[in-house]
């Protein structure tokens, strides 16, 4: 989006936005609903590239979903209804898609081969193929099932209880799909709380699932019946409203129809800590999810340190609050985030060399960064990495510097958030 040099000295950000809906939970809608038997309706879904790619790797199981735009209808015949593709899933540059996936077919008794982009290529899948194997399914790949292509043969699988080593909802979520359909009970404990989305929509969809702290447990054999779910608005796309929000002066803006689920809202807790004036109203729960209205004001922030518990509850929005963090008086330190190494970029390195490129004051630890603020930044060429969070960090990046930010490969937007651009343009004024 281009700014004029003069608009850009007065530009200021009002109005209300609906947040498109969320990608974790829009990705489970799609999972479960293939999984179950009957009917299964959605309503606000995501129609990014990510949660699209769900789609079409169910399709290629056999099942049938008709989605047009934000509704989706999924025909469900059960787990063992499912078929044996006849071509390679391609699950494009979504690891919640192969790693959830992969929880899915290690209870099948047949044979998939799953593939995606460059940036797959490169993610970890031992921490879910290694499991996933002790528990009885056959899976190969590159470097001995550590990397992208893999293939899997799954069925008869034993229950196991798990102590991961990382806090990982993909973690997770794979060890719990495949324990539904494995011998016994299966548990999971992680070091700290990730996102409890899977165990929230199985019991939407009638499945009795234990959580006793960071600690969840599923017994093998229960069934999924079809339900509705209305996904919530994505905190992770609100994250990038809420920073542009709080740094861009003379802003008030209104974020319609967001989750607020507890094992999300580090972005909140984070910038409240920064000094960020925000408020959340009209709290409702809707399919098992908690949801709200959120409205951000003109803030002067602060820095802080940002570590322990809040980083799993706030991941995926590191990137944007690195560069709430250069508009902060004082220094922040973000630590505990070795996790952004495997994302669809290493978040540490992307985040702090595009930055630098604007004049950012901020350097990578071995687990995070340390940002000194607060720098005036200045305009330049800038590059996605072909990553949606650095993209829509850098167009935000944008409101505020002195000349224009030209972001290269921002079509990795569509990833997560395909009208991004509309919606921020709706809120300039
Ligand atoms: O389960 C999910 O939907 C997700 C879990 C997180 O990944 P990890 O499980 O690798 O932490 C997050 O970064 C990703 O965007 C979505
Ligand atoms: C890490 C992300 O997604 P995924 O792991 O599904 O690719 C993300 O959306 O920031």
């Amino acid at each position: 989006m281009k700014l004029s040099e003069e608009k850009k000295k007065s530009v200021k950000l009002e109005g209300r936005i609906n947040i498109p809906g969320d990608k974790s939970i829009s990705h489970r809608s799609v999972m479960f609903g293939s999984m179950a038997t009957g009917t299964t309706k959605i309503t606000n879904f995501l129609a990014g590239e990510d949660c699209l790619s769900t789609i079409s790797c169910f399709r290629e199981l056999g099942v049938s979903i008709k989605q047009e735009g934000s509704s989706v209808e999924i025909q469900g015949n059960g787990l063992s209804k499912l078929n044996e593709p006849t071509r390679v899933l391609d699950v494009g540059n979504s690891g919640t898609t192969i790693r959830l996936m992969l929880g899915i077919l290690a209870g099948l008794p047949f044979h998939v081969s799953l593939q995606g982009d460059d940036s797959i290529a490169k993610r970890p899948m031992k921490r879910v193929t290694g499991p996933l194997s002790q528990m009885g399914a056959k899976i190969d790949g590159r470097q001995n099932g550590t990397y992208c292509p893999l293939s899997i043969r799954g069925g008869n699988l034993e229950a196991m209880d798990y102590q991961s080593p990382v806090a990982s909802a993909q973690v997770k979520s794979a060890i719990l799909l495949a324990g539904l359909q494995a011998n016994g009970t299966t548990s999971v404990t992680e070091p700290s709380k990730s996102r409890d989305h899977t165990e929230r929509m199985l019991q939407a969809f009638g499945v009795y699932v234990i959580e006793e702290g960071n600690k969840v447990s599923i017994t093998g054999g229960q069934t999924l019946k079809a339900t509705t779910i209305e996904v919530p608005g994505d905190i992770s796309s609100a994250a990038f409203f809420l920073v542009a929000g709080a740094i861009t002066p003379n802003s008030r803006i209104v974020l319609k129809n967001v989750g607020i689920n507890q094992t999300r809202t580090g972005i909140i807790d984070i910038l409240v800590k920064m000094g960020a004036l925000i408020s959340i109203q009209n709290e409702r729960v809707q399919s098992f999810e908690r949801v709200a209205d959120l409205i951000i004001e003109t803030s002067d922030l602060k820095g802080t340190i940002i570590s322990g518990d809040v980083i799993p509850r706030a991941i995926d929005e590191i990137p944007i609050i690195a560069l709430a963090a250069t508009q902060a008086t004082g220094t922040t330190i973000i630590k505990d985030a070795q996790e952004l190494k495997v994302k669809e970029t290493n978040r540490i390195d992307t985040v702090v060399n595009e930055l630098r490129k604007l004049g950012a004051n901020i350097e990578p630890t071995d687990d995070g960064m340390i940002i000194h603020g607060k720098t005036s930044l200045h305009g330049g060429e800038v590059d996605s990495h072909g990553d949606h969070r650095i993209g829509m960090m850098l167009a935000i990046a944008n409101l505020i510097t002195d000349s224009e930010v030209s972001l290269k490969r921002k079509e990795a937007i569509n990833v997560s958030y395909p009208t991004f651009f509309e919606d921020l343009q709706s809120l300039c004024k």
